[in-house]
């Protein structure tokens, strides 16, 4: 059998419309699980294909809902998908999907920011970290409401090799609102530059694919959608661990307008402040006014590589956050308890700074 008549053999035979399965089970969307659908297999088609080639892959697509993208990832040859839905409401129609296609989907009835994906796929699809990526793909036009919680938590799973990059360097292909998209996405000096930029190109090769206008949803978002390709690099462009560059790219973007070094300084405690971070910045050569949506990535790299020596020199700076600090004082001046007192209590708090 040709390749292509393999591919056409995978294609769905006929079965209800989405729009048909919606109204059969009476699928209204439910605003707080952020459903908004896509109807048009068109387009589902489109996000597809910027995942690259499918055939026989292993795919997980996140909350197919009435089953759109679903049906448009079997029909490019997935082999084996494991869809991840958390309203019971679509699983009848989810199985109805995998009853016309006998052993090629898996679906899971549960919560993607809990599931334990590292468990999901048979280990031997596995690839070394320096190999190509392994044929596992995620999917997903993704509820804008964990959107930017799931990201996070797939960076940081990305930093640490685990989740579903216990399989090697995992292509996902999601869906963001737009706002978000040009954030992942935003180049050095850009008005969308943020601290998500930072965290997901540090650790990624992110491409942005294409625009959804909200209008093409059923109900229709307040917002345009914008489809996000991201393949894990074979060595990050900052090698420190994930929990420190995400510390130190929160302080210095907490003031995005100001010169980047006052959001450096809120790294450490008052007593210390002008020295550390004139010693920061001297050992990393980054210009304190430069501002943080100036920086670049390797500007970053040696500004975390020099808060993580400091760190190392004086362990107890790792703990100290600044928030906390601010907080723990109004709570005090709230409860006329001293800071320091609340702070003991605070289990795994710093508040009291380390000696500098
Ligand atoms: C934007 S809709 C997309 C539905 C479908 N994929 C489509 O394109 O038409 C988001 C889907 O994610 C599901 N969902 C929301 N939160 C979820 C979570 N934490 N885990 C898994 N699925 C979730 C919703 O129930 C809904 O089906």
């Amino acid at each position: 059998m040709s390749a292509s008549q393999k591919l056409a053999s995978l294609r769905l035979p006929p079965l209800p419309t989405v729009g048909e399965l919606i109204k059969l089970y009476n699928l209204r969307a439910e605003k707080q699980l952020s459903q908004n659908f896509l109807l048009d297999l068109k387009l589902t088609d489109k996000i597809v294909r910027q995942a690259g080639c499918l055939k026989d892959a292993h795919v997980c697509e996140v909350g197919p809902g009435p089953g759109g993208l679903t049906r448009s990832i079997l029909n490019a040859g997935a082999a084996d998908l494991l869809v991840v839905e958390k309203d019971s409401r679509f699983i009848p129609g989810l199985k109805l999907l995998s009853e016309a296609a006998p052993g090629r989907v898996r679906i899971v009835h549960g919560d993607i920011l809990t599931y334990r994906m590292d468990r999901g796929f048979p280990r031997d699809i596995s690839k070394k970290w320096h190999e190509d990526p392994p044929n596992l793909h995620i999917i997903g036009n993704l509820p804008f409401s964990v959107s930017t919680p799931l990201i996070i938590k797939w960076l940081e799973n990305i930093a640490n090799q685990s989740g579903p990059f216990a399989y090697g360097r995992t292509r996902l292909t999601l869906t963001f609102q737009k706002e978000v998209a040009e954030r992942l996405t935003a180049s050095t000096g850009s008005r969308q530059r943020s601290r998500l930029s930072i965290m997901a190109q540090y650790l990624c090769t992110i491409h942005s694919c294409f625009t959804i206008p909200g209008r093409a949803f059923v109900p229709k978002p307040e917002v345009d959608v914008g489809v996000v390709h991201f393949t894990p690099l074979v060595k990050a462009q900052i090698q420190q661990p994930f929990k420190l560059v995400e510390k130190v790219v929160r302080n210095v973007f907490q003031f995005r307008r100001k010169h980047c070094h006052k959001g450096i300084e809120k790294l450490f405690p008052e007593a210390c402040r002008p020295e550390m971070t004139q010693e920061v910045m001297q050992r990393a050569d980054v210009d304190p006014a430069l501002r943080p949506t100036e920086l670049t990535i390797p500007q970053i790299r040696a500004l975390a590589d020099a808060y993580a020596h400091l760190c190392t020199l004086e362990p107890d700076l790792q703990s100290y956050e600044f928030r906390e600090e601010l907080r723990l004082k109004h709570l005090s001046r709230q409860q006329g308890t001293p800071a320091a007192t609340l702070a003991d209590t605070a289990s795994g708090v710093q508040s009291s700074p380390p000696h500098c």
